[in-house]
């Protein structure tokens, strides 16, 4: 239980909770104190019910198009007549539709366990405790690549995907790494893997596209320059198979985070995670030799991370900001999201999958987390999890060196002396270690079921 409210606000609340009955009809539902610390009271008890989801203090933030908000920027404080805009508003549907959805989810969820006992989990299919809408028939998703283009990273060359999809309006990426692709084909090795291309991107896109219109949105092959230029040709037949050996490529599925990526905020692991997962996939990798005769050799790295616009696990930066602020009450990050009416993780990964068929990753691939929902949901997308490879905080790495894993995730890389403070987070920066981070990985073990032995200078933190 958490209460880490200071005494004046909690006797305000009691105040407000047990002072008399004011006049007015729902003038006790006026929210007099800060509505956060208020949220924050409903939630201390030792439980949580839905009933105190999908309820908001400001109408018009939550859901713009929803019946009843309004423009709040507008609101002013001291104008009386404003002041019934914030109120504690439900967003839940009437009771008697909850029920009947209730009735039909539970003819069609026999073969789950308990929704009691399950934890918040990713999408709105896992969520039980959020109010369920009937079921929509929608078309099977679907992507297309528009554009790509060469980045040079600290890691090493890559190649970002920008990709549409007939679910969302959000450009979601996928950052390629596959170095080969620049390889002289007179060069080729004795060992190889096929080359990770976008089909939708290699399609021809009309009778009037041109070569310099392939070139431009990236259909080529090699690297272009001012003397080369050879645009790439659609798949006509299923990509060779990699040599046998070959490991099957690193993916990582990284949701965005502004505030980790961008800010170097060290509320979360989120920049580190997208940096290391850049660098693993980067690294060389070893191919056994599978005769007396042959030599082990090496291929250069390969693998992608698909780099979803689903910020803040799914409930968006406004959202993520003022859970944030609940964070600094004294609750976690799960209790926050739920305190604001949302899941723990209101994440999808059907985009993802699409994606990673698109660039013919369907069929096997090793996955980069210690997310066992996101093994979970590429796997009912009908994707190949050959293996999942954990990824340990860098700072946990450097504090104890027992956590140093030997297939490059970390290794020889010990993280201690590249402890640094300013811009760790961000692509290419060392390790970084706070006491907000390790709360927030402490919760992703303790709450989130994340696959990682815990570690910290005390546990009970
Ligand atoms: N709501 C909320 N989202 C957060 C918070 N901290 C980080 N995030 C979001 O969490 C997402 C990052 O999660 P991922 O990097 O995919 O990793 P994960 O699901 O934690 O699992 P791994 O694959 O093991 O890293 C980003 O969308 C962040 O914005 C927080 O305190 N609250």
């Amino acid at each position: 239980m958490h209460t880490h409210i200071d005494d004046a606000a909690d006797a305000a609340l009691l105040e407000i909770l047990t002072g008399p009955v004011p006049k007015a009809k729902f003038s006790r539902r006026d929210a007099a104190l800060d509505p956060l610390m208020i949220a924050a009271a409903a939630a201390s008890g030792p439980h949580i019910t839905r009933n105190h989801y999908h309820h908001d203090f400001f109408p018009g933030v939550m859901l713009p198009q929803h019946e009843g908000s309004w423009d709040w920027t507008k609101w002013s404080p001291n104008d009386p007549k404003q002041r019934r805009h914030l109120t504690y508003v439900s967003r839940q549907a009437p009771r008697r539709q909850r029920l009947q959805d209730a009735k039909e989810n539970d003819s069609s969820r026999d073969a789950l366990p308990s929704p009691k006992k399950r934890r918040p989990s990713l999408g709105s299919a896992a969520d039980t405790t959020r109010p369920t809408k009937p079921v929509e028939h929608v078309k099977p998703v679907e992507v297309k690549c528009m554009a790509r283009t060469r980045i040079p990273t600290p890691h090493g060359p890559a190649f970002l995907h920008l990709y549409h999809n007939n679910r969302d309006t959000k450009e979601h990426l996928a950052i390629v790494i596959d170095p080969a692709q620049y390889a002289d084909p007179s060069e080729a090795s004795r060992v190889s893997a096929p080359p990770i291309r976008s089909q939708s991107l290699d399609a021809v896109w009309g009778d009037n596209e041109t070569e310099m219109d392939r070139i431009t949105r990236g259909a080529y092959v090699g690297r272009l320059s001012p003397t080369s230029r050879r645009a790439s040709s659609p798949l006509t037949s299923p990509p060779p198979a990699a040599s046998d050996g070959v490991p099957s490529p690193l993916v990582r599925i990284h949701s965005e985070c502004f505030t980790g990526e961008t800010v170097g905020s060290m509320r979360c692991d989120c920049g580190e995670q997208l940096d290391e997962a850049l660098r693993l996939i980067s690294q060389p990798i070893p191919v056994p030799a599978l005769s007396a005769a042959a030599a082990p050799t090496t291929i250069p790295g390969r693998g992608a991370v698909i780099y979803l616009r689903q910020e803040g696990r799914g409930i968006g930066l406004l959202s993520k900001i003022r859970a944030y602020n609940l964070q600094d009450l004294g609750h976690d990050t799960v209790t926050a999201n739920l305190m604001l009416g949302h899941g723990a993780d209101e994440r999808g990964y059907e985009l993802a999958g699409a994606i990673l068929r698109d660039l013919g990753l369907g069929g096997g691939l090793r996955l980069l987390t210690n997310n066992p929902d996101k093994v979970d949901a590429l796997q009912r997308e009908g994707l190949a999890v050959v293996e999942r490879v954990p990824m340990v905080p860098r700072s946990w790495q450097g504090r104890n060196p027992a956590l140093i894993l030997a297939n490059g995730n970390g290794g020889a890389e010990a993280w201690q002396d590249k402890d640094r403070g300013a811009g760790a987070t961000l692509i290419g920066g060392g390790a970084v270690h706070g006491a907000d981070l390790d709360k927030y990985l402490r919760t992703k073990v303790l709450r989130m079921g994340h696959i990682l032995p815990l570690w910290m200078e005390d546990p009970e933190q």
